[in-house]
């Protein structure tokens, strides 16, 4: 049995003049545990509308989403999001953040802050805990959002355009601090982008979809050795993957 099994799965949603927007269309996917899936595909296609149905935030118009053989059917605690905003609480530390997820389990305060330094930790952010988000650069907010996520200790971590609002080089830094820290975390992580090169260097899988309503039209095993390095970022063998992916979502844009 996959982790997440999604079968055949449409979405349309309904427009303001009562039309019908088919978003995604007849999509199957098996994820496996500890999978590294990345999903790309030209703007609007359905990756987001895919994402939101793992995480329970909409249902599939039809068709079936199981997540350990069990039908999804609203939010879950196994599945952790992490959006492009990183849609921190303003009015709570960079630990009051971390914390809040563990405390609505109903973990003792030491399990909690336990929990927290660890992720806290795992970020990098030992010395910002007591700081508030305004305080914070954007990749510093993502990291908050990501031990956030993990402090919850998800089966899959959802990540939406996580490192869209980034700018170049805190992007390229972040996604080898994901890198790291999803060896150390070993959770699924399911991650939509636009960047073909992020995906390559991610993933273990890139999902390529068609077009509105979106289909899968090309599901590709990277076959790069792990752990990811910088020398393997510049091979002939990453640039062959990342020429490939880029031809196949161009066509469809
Ligand atoms: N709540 C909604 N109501 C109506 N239409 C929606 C809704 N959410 C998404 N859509 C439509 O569904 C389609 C797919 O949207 P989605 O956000 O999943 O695409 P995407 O591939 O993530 O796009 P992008 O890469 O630009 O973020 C789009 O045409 C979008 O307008």
């Amino acid at each position: 049995m996959s982790l997440i099994e999604a079968r055949g799965i449409c979405k349309t949603f309904n427009g303001r003049s009562g039309e019908h927007i088919p978003a995604v269309d007849q999509l199957s996917l098996a994820i496996e545990d500890e999978e590294f899936v990345v999903i790309v595909g030209p703007s609007g296609c359905g990756k987001s509308t895919f994402l939101q149905m793992v995480g329970g935030l909409e249902r599939p118009t039809s068709g079936t989403l199981r997540i350990e053989g069990q039908p999804i059917d609203g939010p879950d605690s196994r599945c952790g999001i992490v959006f492009q905003e990183y849609l921190l609480f303003p009015w709570k530390t960079v630990q009051g953040n971390i914390a809040f997820g563990p405390s609505l389990r109903g973990l003792s305060k030491g399990e909690i802050t336990s929990l927290c330094t660890h992720y806290i930790e795992l970020v990098g952010l030992q010395n910002f805990a007591s700081s508030y988000p305004h305080e914070l650069s954007g990749g510093m907010k993502q990291r908050v959002a990501i031990a956030r996520a993990l402090a919850n200790q998800p089966r899959v971590l959802l990540m939406d355009e996580p490192f869209g609002a980034l700018d170049a080089l805190t992007r390229e830094s972040m996604q080898w601090e994901l890198l790291r820290i999803w060896e150390d975390a070993r959770c699924t992580v399911v991650f939509v982008t636009h960047s073909i090169t992020e995906a390559v260097l991610l993933a273990d899988r890139v999902i390529v979809m068609s077009k509105r309503p979106g289909r899968i039209k090309k599901d590709i095993a990277i076959g790069l050795p792990r752990p990811r390095t910088r020398q393997l970022s510049a091979s002939a063998e990453f640039l062959k993957y990342e020429s490939m992916l880029k031809q196949l979502v161009w066509e469809e844009v």
